[in-house]
């Protein structure tokens, strides 16, 4: 089979990280087929200095700042997985920046333009009712600033209007209802929309 580019997206606490890191696992065992799992902010200096609680970027800086930190992970890691045969699972992409960049002030627009050049994913978007987000993110360590300026209900709104723009560039997209379910059920229920 081909390989798939596959990013996982949704609101903060509603599971990115576990369903990535779970989904590359099984897609992994299920295609027999290596995958490379990776996030954004990257591991990079400069995406390290962007995950930084108190980053000292904020609005349009900061929303080039992600940019530049995402068409550098297409170009030197992305692709070359690609063309290594390899799956990729990002924990986080483009529609990331389409829902934070926006709480931080920004426009649909303006954000697309810093964007409009990297590589189409697959899109995974977890949703969950907003209480179970809120409730994680009161359960944690000390929110971030984004965290403290949005809100799950609002980011969850954000990613249907990320959703909408990127139905009109052809963006390959699938919603996947958490509520209530483990980790292995929603990764069940990424295969289904698939069809792996
Ligand atoms: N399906 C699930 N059921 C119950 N708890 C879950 C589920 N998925 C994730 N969790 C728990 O919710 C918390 C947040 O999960 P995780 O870090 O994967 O979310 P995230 O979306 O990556 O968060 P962030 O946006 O802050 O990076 C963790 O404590 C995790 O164990
Ligand atoms: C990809 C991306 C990230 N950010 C910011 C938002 C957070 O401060 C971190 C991500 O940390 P998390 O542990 O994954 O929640 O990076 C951003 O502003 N825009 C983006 O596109």
């Amino acid at each position: 089979m081909t390989s798939l580019f596959i990013a996982v997206e949704g609101p903060h606490r509603v599971g990115k990280t576990t369903i990535a890191g779970l989904l590359a696992t099984r897609l992994e065992k299920r295609t027999n087929k290596r995958v490379h799992l990776t996030s954004e902010p990257t591991q990079s200096a400069l995406g390290r200095l962007l995950r930084t609680p108190e980053s000292v970027l904020h609005g349009r800086p900061l929303a080039l700042a992600v940019a530049a930190d995402r068409a550098a992970h297409v170009e030197s890691e992305i692709i070359p997985a690609l063309d290594e045969c390899l799956h990729v699972v990002t924990d986080r992409y483009v529609q990331s920046s389409m829902v934070l960049q926006r709480v931080d002030g920004l426009d649909l627009d303006e954000i697309w333009a810093y964007n409009q050049y990297v590589l189409p994913a697959t899109s995974i978007y977890l949703e969950d009712d907003p209480e179970v987000m809120t409730c994680r993110l009161r359960q944690g360590a000390a929110l971030s600033r984004l965290e403290m300026v949005g809100s799950p209900r609002r980011e969850l709104e954000l990613y249907r209007e990320a959703r909408q723009f990127l139905a009109g560039e052809d963006w390959p997209q699938h919603v996947i209802d958490c509520h209530g379910k483990d980790p292995d059920h929603i990764v069940g229920a990424i295969f289904d929309s698939l069809q792996l």
